[in-house]
């Protein structure tokens, strides 16, 4: 089990008011107050320090008594930053961390007795029919650095990919065999995909955009690939170079092929809610390609928000087509966050029933041919807000997070993922304390 998602005992739960406590007790709580009785004193539940070494004691002797699990998390984790550790105790995360060995202490509690049942049975009467367990996706190797103008080296693409991995993500696209002229950053999908074809425990897709690409795909261990249409002609045409209906020929010649070598196909579909050239885009046409492809054979359909303008009004009606035509199950959403709509979309998503969802870690993304598209939603972002709806991914967000570090250093810029962003710095706060 993941340790976020991985409850701490309730007898080693601080109590709320232990964590009001040392809230009160924090750098900032320790300061004189009108009404303390002398200069440089402090309060806690009666007892006082006069100066600030001896609140450092009491601190670490207050810490002791409420946290005994943290001098063990120090112990374990002393001296290994990879292995920094976070924990969700049901609303109230607390970090731990080898780094900084610190606690967070959110500045507001929502609640003391919180477990994971507690959880699912507030969230099954608000929002009826969320999947308990929600299989992941993770896209960052490829939808992530397809847009990236610097050749990212290719043993980083493998590191990052073994990393996703060992985070416990079952799915990671890990390149796609393409035309190198139409996407250099991944003219290396050979060699990535020659150097993880033997990992094990995760299923890497690639995505093929005809037979030529198939071939290649497979010839260097691809054991699943991935075809991508579009609902959109213009985009069909800036992406693939064909019109909707030609890819769809070149699809089913490729989903034979797979076919006959047992090798499952998932499909794409791109510009389900708009197109940067078109607009709107029907939900009745998306439902068209959705089903062309599941009759074809595809095993799961992604439906794609390329340029991320989708809202739950548009998104709702778009999947409520798409559903008529294809088994929910067989559905996946994939939403890039240009408008910071993700989130909800995805939380309506789940509420209809999808339980499959695509997202990139550090929110990496864009399509070189989707002019305006931005990242993906952020997998740190989708795993903590599943991870608080009480829905199980199997994904160590702390380890994930290590992943988005990684790369996000790699890259030279901060991780667009609010959650690494917002747990790195009170994981960074908490230790100034
Ligand atoms: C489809 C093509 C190949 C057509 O490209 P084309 O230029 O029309 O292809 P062509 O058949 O005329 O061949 C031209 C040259 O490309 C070669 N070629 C042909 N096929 C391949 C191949 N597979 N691998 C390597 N080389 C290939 C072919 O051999 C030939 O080489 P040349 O004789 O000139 O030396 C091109 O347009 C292409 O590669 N497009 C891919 C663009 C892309 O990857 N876009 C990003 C995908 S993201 C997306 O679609 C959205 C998604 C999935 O993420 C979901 C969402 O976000 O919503």
């Amino acid at each position: 089990m993941s340790s976020l998602e991985e409850p701490l005992g309730l007898d080693k739960l601080p109590s709320l008011s232990n964590i009001d406590m040392l809230q009160r007790f924090s750098s900032s709580a320790c300061r004189p107050r009108v009404n303390d009785s002398g200069m440089g004193n402090c309060w806690i539940e009666g007892r006082s320090c006069s100066s600030s070494n001896s609140c450092n004691e009491d601190y670490e002797e207050y810490t002791r008594e409420a946290f005994p699990c943290k001098r063990q998390t120090r112990n374990m984790f002393q001296g290994d930053c990879l292995t920094r550790r976070t924990s969700s105790l049901g609303r109230n995360h607390i970090v731990h961390g080898s780094v900084c060995d610190s606690l967070y202490l959110p500045d507001h509690q929502y609640g003391s007795q919180c477990n994971d049942n507690d959880i699912r049975n507030i969230t099954n009467k608000f929002l009826k029919g969320i999947p308990k367990f929600v299989k992941i996706v993770e896209v960052g190797p490829r939808d992530g650095l397809q847009n990236e103008k610097n050749i990212v080296p290719t043993a980083i693409k493998v590191e990052l990919i073994h990393r996703l991995v060992s985070s416990g993500l079952t799915v990671v696209e890990a390149t796609s065999f393409v035309s190198p002229k139409w996407v250099p950053q991944l003219s290396d999908a050979r060699d990535v995909m020659e150097a993880v074809r033997n990992v094990e425990g995760s299923s890497l897709p690639v995505l093929t955009p005809n037979l030529k690409g198939f071939e290649a795909a497979v010839a260097a261990g691809a054991k699943v690939v991935a075809i991508f249409a579009s609902a959109s002609e213009s985009f069909s045409k800036s992406n693939i170079n064909c019109s909707i209906e030609e890819s769809l020929a070149r699809y089913r010649a490729v989903a034979l092929a797979a076919k006959k070598l047992s090798i499952p196909v998932r499909g794409y579909v791109s510009c389900v809610v708009g197109c940067p050239v078109e607009g709107p885009i029907p939900p009745a046409k998306v439902a068209y390609v959705a089903k062309e492809l599941y009759d074809m054979g595809c095993f799961e359909i992604s439906l794609g928000d390329t340029i991320g303008v989708g809202t739950p009004g548009t998104v709702i009606p778009m999947l409520d087509a798409v559903m008529a035509v294809v088994p929910v199950e067989k559905l996946a959403v994939h939403f890039h966050d240009t408008y910071g709509q993700s989130l909800p979309n995805i939380l309506v998503s789940l509420q209809m029933g999808i339980s499959t969802v695509d997202s990139s870690v550090a929110g990496l993304g864009g399509c070189p041919y989707a002019k305006g598209a931005s990242g993906n939603v952020a997998t740190e972002d989708v795993v903590y807000m599943l991870n608080g709806l009480g829905v199980k991914t199997n994904v160590d967000l702390g380890k994930l997070m290590l992943a988005g570090e990684f790369i996000s250093k790699h890259l030279g810029r901060p991780s667009g993922s609010k959650t690494a962003i917002a747990l790195s710095r009170v994981t960074a706060d908490a230790s100034k304390i």
